[in-house]
């Protein structure tokens, strides 16, 4: 495990952009159902850089990419170059180590870090939680260990913890049977540490800002296709990409927003049962 990524921020409050699950492939043209995915990610990042945001780190929550493809890999280190900030990343259920690493690592601006010291009340904690070859997730003895370990090296700061898969469930058991499977162990190691405030994921390609315990949960858009919902069978949204934005205050409260591209751009194929 690499030690801590130290940005000491010259504002109080610290900005962060999450951009999640862009399955790219590793042709410019690969559609997952009917989305080529490497152009609405392209169309997140032109609407990103129109923002008057000015974040200083990326997160990048998992399901980079959709074919386990290495190619598809140098794909997104090249496209998120045009955002200049350092990137941070976790893998998903559709990613492959050591791939993934070792693809990832060409590039300079991309952070091996798992562990963030933000400003100098804030920081930002990145789990692994994908389970080789399975869509459900779940944390090991040895993420729980380490969380443990630099949340009780830091106690002092506020934290945002960082994975790829949901807590909360979504409402659709479609989905929900590939949730975190141990929670109950995350919410044991989290217990200790009042100044955790926030648990942020991908995977579920839907916004939500719900309370579990005394933390708040965020996911946040996907950048190519989206889950409705409250729909026990697969179903897609008519909803367009997106990405969000977050402001840590240095009280500790967590100021967010999701954006999203103009409506109905990148409609995916609505007839499709899976992928
Ligand atoms: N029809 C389906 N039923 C159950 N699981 C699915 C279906 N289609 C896709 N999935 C899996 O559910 C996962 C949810 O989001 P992911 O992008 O991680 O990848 C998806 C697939 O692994
Ligand atoms: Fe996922």
């Amino acid at each position: 495990m690499k030690g801590a990524y130290e940005l000491p921020s010259a504002s109080p409050i610290v900005r962060i952009l999450q951009i999640t699950d862009p399955h790219l492939f590793a042709t410019p043209d690969g559609q997952l159902l009917g989305v080529p995915t490497v152009k609405s990610f392209q169309a997140v990042l032109d609407a990103i850089q129109k923002e008057a945001f000015d974040y200083e780190i990326i997160l990048a929550t998992g399901d980079l990419v959709q074919d386990h493809n290495r190619e598809a890999y140098h794909r997104f280190g090249q496209m998120v170059k045009q955002l200049k900030k350092p990137l941070f990343w976790i893998e998903g259920n559709h990613d492959l180590q050591p791939q993934m690493s070792n693809a990832l690592g060409i590039y300079a601006q991309i952070q091996p870090h798992r562990h963030i010291l933000l400003s100098n009340n804030w920081q930002v904690v990145l789990l692994d939680s994908h389970v080789f070859g399975k869509p459900g997730g779940k944390l090991s003895k040895s993420q729980l260990a380490w969380l443990a370990e630099t949340l009780k090296n830091n106690a002092e700061r506020y934290t945002l913890v960082v994975l790829h898969h949901n807590i909360l469930p979504t409402n659709s058991a479609w989905l929900d049977q590939h949730s975190l499977s141990n929670p109950e162990q995350l919410a044991d190691v989290l217990s200790d540490f009042p100044n955790v405030k926030a648990i942020l994921h991908g995977h579920i390609h839907q916004e939500v800002d719900k309370k579990w315990m005394d933390y708040r949960v965020l996911a946040t858009p996907s950048t190519c296709i989206q889950f409705k919902p409250n729909c026990d069978k697969f179903t897609l949204d008519i909803k367009s990409p997106g990405w969000r934005e977050l402001n840590l205050m240095p009280n500790g409260v967590i100021k967010t927003v999701v954006k999203r591209l103009e409506d109905a751009c990148f409609l995916p194929n609505f007839s499709a049962t899976g992928y």
